[in-house]
């Protein structure tokens, strides 16, 4: 086991595409530290010539570099705190480059290894760019899986199973498959595999959102959930084991139900967290609702981590559009759910 954060320890921000408006949105949400928002201590890890250029163009705040994470609150009244990682070329808003994937990857890596050191109070993270990665050649889908791999790298004793859930504060879903195409999160589905999921939802819920007896709502695969087999048999043949199972476990759990009825302000009130079986099944749903105020919160594993629920946007970087209001609550639920676990 890692030793526990102490309760001073900042949060890690990593820089994401810098390409993408991560950047903006982290100089935006350090600069509203004092409007109220009773932000924590974050300390970025990132190119700090070319924050500090984006802030100067857009007419945001100052900001510093330090040596060490430890240095970063007592800079943070005073500039956005900055753990320097060196861009390989210049970033140019709007296009990501390849070329700078290593730095994007090695953030994402020293604030791993800083919060398993027990030097960082949690990890938020900056959007990537899945396509550019993939260009640069990383081997994960997206950070649930790679920080699943950092997890058993650190933590080699435990075991890592990221989950995505995506959470505002009217709805809060997980998609049971993450980053596959359709036709292969349909291949992949099992009873197994939806019964792990959802005991890690209701062990999450119970310690990080103090929700003592979760409700659970599994959506069914097909339109209907499958109409009794008419439209599709997975709804009888893995759903409904599975949920039997999960009851079977002490989980309150229920399903499949319909999922084009899922969301709706009274079905929601029926649960705390709601499953889907695909990925766009349940994040339109939270996006629709609350795009701004969604945050990504990876439960399973040994850290907190958590993200804002938009991407790269390069169709708006750089040019100050960007609103941070995603990755404030973000960085405020991070740490909520540290000081929650640091308490128990
Ligand atoms: N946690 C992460 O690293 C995430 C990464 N992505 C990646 O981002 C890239 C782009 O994804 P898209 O599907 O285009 O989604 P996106 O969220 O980047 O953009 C969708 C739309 O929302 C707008 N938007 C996004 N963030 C905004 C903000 N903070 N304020 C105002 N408007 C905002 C954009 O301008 C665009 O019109 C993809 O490579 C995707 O994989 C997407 C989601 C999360
Ligand atoms: N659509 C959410 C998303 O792609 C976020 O993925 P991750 O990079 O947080 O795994």
């Amino acid at each position: 086991m890692s030793p526990s954060p102490a309760p001073s320890a900042p949060l890690v921000l990593t820089m994401g595409d810098p390409a993408g408006v991560g950047g903006e949105t982290a100089l935006m949400a350090w600069a509203a530290r004092t409007a109220g928002q009773g932000l924590p201590p974050f300390v970025m890890i990132g190119d700090v010539d070319w924050l500090a250029a984006l802030s100067r163009r857009l007419g945001l705040g100052p900001v510093r570099a330090v040596d060490s994470l430890e240095e970063g609150p007592g800079v943070f009244d005073q500039a956005l705190p900055v753990l320097v990682e060196p861009l390989a070329v210049p970033a140019q808003a709007g296009k990501g480059d390849p070329a700078n994937g290593r730095a994007v990857i090695a953030a994402i890596e020293r604030a791993v290894a800083l919060v398993a050191a027990g030097r960082a109070a949690g990890v938020v993270t900056l959007p990537i760019n899945k396509h550019v990665l993939k260009q640069a050649g990383f081997g994960h889908p997206g950070h649930t899986e790679f920080l699943g791999a950092l997890a058993a790298r650190h933590w080699p004793d435990l075991p890592a199973h990221p989950v995505m859930m995506l959470a505002c504060p009217d709805l809060k879903v997980v998609p049971v498959t993450v980053h596959l195409a359709l036709r292969e999160a349909i291949d992949t589905l099992d009873e197994a595999t939806i019964v792990a999921c959802a005991t890690i939802v209701a062990q999450a819920l119970t310690r990080d959102f103090a929700i003592a007896a979760p409700r659970l709502a599994l959506a069914g695969l097909n339109p209907h959930a499958g109409e009794s087999g008419a439209m599709g048999r997975e709804d009888i043949t893995i759903i409904a084991p599975a949920v039997a199972r999960l009851r079977a476990g002490g989980i309150d759990a229920r399903g499949p139900l319909p999922a084009d009825t899922l969301f709706h302000a009274e079905a929601r009130a029926g649960y705390d967290v709601a499953l889907g079986m695909y990925h766009d099944q349940v994040l339109i749903p939270i996006k629709t609702l609350d795009f701004h105020g969604g945050v990504n919160v990876t439960l399973g594993l040994p850290f907190v981590r958590t993200s804002p629920d938009h991407g790269t946007a390069f169709d708006i970087a750089g040019r100050g559009l960007a609103r941070p209001d995603s990755l404030i609550a973000a960085l405020r639920l991070a740490a909520g759910m540290a000081s929650r676990r640091s308490a128990s």
